[in-house]
């Protein structure tokens, strides 16, 4: 299932709500289907919080907001985070680690996707074989290596059906090899559901590999 769709932001102040000091003054971007824009910048300079005020999850204690986030042209700015359907993925996975490897897959599945028990388990079948990760389903998370649970927390991410996925960092914990291979999977799977993607790196790599435009945020 395909959920094509663009991720706007549109005219966007945050300002640090003690100093007044704004770390983005009317930022505008567009990622189109299957794009991946990456920001960079130095440390402190805003990334996450950007990506913060697009999922949702801005600490509104610290920071005031203002903007439009648009989603396949639907705003969601003033949306909970769960109804936005953005698929967000951070430097450290974050599995649940009282649930199987096809727990945490199924955990976000849309319920209407999911009828019988035959039903979810060709679902984490299919997942786990496209990553590679065939006959994992029954482990225990804490059990794997960082290059595993990172397919994991992907594909868990990819199952719930995201129109737009935010990366922060997803790939710094991994070495060189895997980091490529865990790139690769993910720039595929974003080019090939259409899903427009905004990457948070300090790699000059993974910039090159996400073959999209780059934004420098400045602090
Ligand atoms: N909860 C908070 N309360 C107050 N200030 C905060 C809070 N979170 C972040 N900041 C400040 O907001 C600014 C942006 O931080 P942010 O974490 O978005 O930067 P970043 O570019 O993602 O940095 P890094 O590359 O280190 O992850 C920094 O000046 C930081 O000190």
């Amino acid at each position: 299932m395909t959920h094509a769709g663009t991720l706007d932001l549109r005219d966007v102040t945050i300002r640090l709500r003690r100093s007044g000091v704004a770390i983005f003054d009317g930022l505008g971007l567009s990622v189109g289907p299957g794009g991946v824009t990456t920001l960079m910048g130095p440390s402190g300079s805003g990334k996450s919080t950007l990506l913060a005020f697009c999922g949702g999850s801005l600490d509104r204690e610290a920071f005031t907001a203002q903007g439009a986030v648009l989603i396949g042209g639907e705003r969601v700015e003033a949306l909970p985070p769960e109804r936005r359907r953005l698929g967000l993925l951070l430097q450290d996975p974050l599995l649940f680690p009282h649930l199987s490897v096809a727990g945490n897959l199924l955990y976000g599945l849309p319920r209407q996707r999911a009828r019988g028990r035959s039903e979810r388990r060709r679902i984490v079948e299919d997942a786990l074989g496209q990553a590679g990760l065939q006959g994992y389903a029954d482990r225990d998370p804490t059990t794997l290596s960082g290059g595993q649970r990172a397919r994991v927390a992907l594909l868990r991410t990819l199952l719930a059906e995201p129109r737009a996925l935010l990366l922060d960092e997803p790939f710094s914990k991994l070495d060189a090899a895997l980091r490529e291979d865990v790139r690769a999977f993910v720039f595929d799977h974003a080019r090939a559901r259409g899903l427009p993607t905004l990457l948070v790196t300090h790699d000059e790599a993974d910039a090159r590999a996400a073959g999209g435009p780059v934004v420098l945020v400045e602090r």
